[in-house]
């Protein structure tokens, strides 16, 4: 995990993922960090570094871990720990600052998506070598969704084909991240709502590929009962 690896592209690329898991979990409800619920006996941090660190592309994972936790055993194989902010925008700068120099591409990802799979981390950070400044990975929405003002009518149906729900890791060209983030930090923008929308404000496309539905966001109660369903269809598979 912390050799660079050759790409299948020449030279080596360097390819480091932010694994963010600095969070409450308020949603959740469980007490603690929601990065070290457990599933399958394994705090959620601990199966996302594991995705993270398999995934054939990525040659470094640096872990953001709320205060207290960043010597806890499940985040040995990290590359370096760093320490949370206040937002989820926060934690991603503290991850960027932490990055080896010598790192080309980003790949930034939730702790709460832990079961995404390393073929996921692999398809997006190949879409960012093959010339991509940003990645995303994205499903199609199965409700419809309405836009609704604050006395909660209902302003607008947006066409759902033009939708997509859209999940991490989210990769980028590691300049392009850094200068979104410092963008944002001119405009005064604490808390976006994910990585891709720095790089959309400093007006540079962002591309998104087929998403995966493994790659779930762990928010509430009933999500850790997906999770551990995943993890027993996929014990069952091998
Ligand atoms: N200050 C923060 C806030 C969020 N995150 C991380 O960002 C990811 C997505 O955030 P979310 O699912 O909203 O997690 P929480 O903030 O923990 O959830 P909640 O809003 O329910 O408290 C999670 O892996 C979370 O650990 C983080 O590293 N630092
Ligand atoms: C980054 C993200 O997972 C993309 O869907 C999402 O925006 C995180 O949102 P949250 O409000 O922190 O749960």
């Amino acid at each position: 995990m912390t050799h660079a690896r050759r790409t299948g592209h020449d030279p080596v690329v360097s390819v480091a993922c932010i694994v963010v898991a600095a969070g409450r979990g308020e949603r959740l409800g469980e007490g603690c960090p929601k990065a070290f619920v457990e599933i399958g006996g394994r705090p959620l941090v601990w199966h996302a570094l594991r995705a993270a660190s398999g995934a054939a592309r990525v040659t470094h994972v640096v872990v953001v871990a709320p205060d207290g936790l960043e010597g806890d055993p499940a985040l040995a194989g990290a590359v370096a720990v760093v320490r949370g902010g206040a937002t989820r925008q926060h934690s991603v700068a503290n991850g960027l600052a932490a990055l080896p120099g010598d790192t080309e591409v980003v790949l930034v990802h939730d702790a709460a998506r832990c079961l995404a799979p390393p073929e996921l981390f692999d398809a997006v950070a190949a879409g960012v070598l093959s010339g991509h400044d940003a990645v995303i990975p994205g499903l199609p929405v199965v409700d419809t969704l309405k836009v609704v003002d604050a006395a909660g009518r209902v302003t607008a149906t947006p066409d759902r084909a033009e939708l997509r729900a859209v999940q991490t890791p989210q990769g980028f060209r590691r300049d392009v991240l850094e200068r979104a983030h410092a963008a944002a930090v001119e405009r005064g923008d604490t808390d976006a709502p994910d990585d891709a929308a720095l790089v959309e404000r400093i007006g540079l496309p962002v591309h998104v590929v087929a998403g995966h539905p493994d790659a779930f966001k762990v928010t509430r109660p009933q999500d850790l009962l997906l999770a551990e369903s995943v993890l027993a269809r996929r014990a069952a598979s091998v």
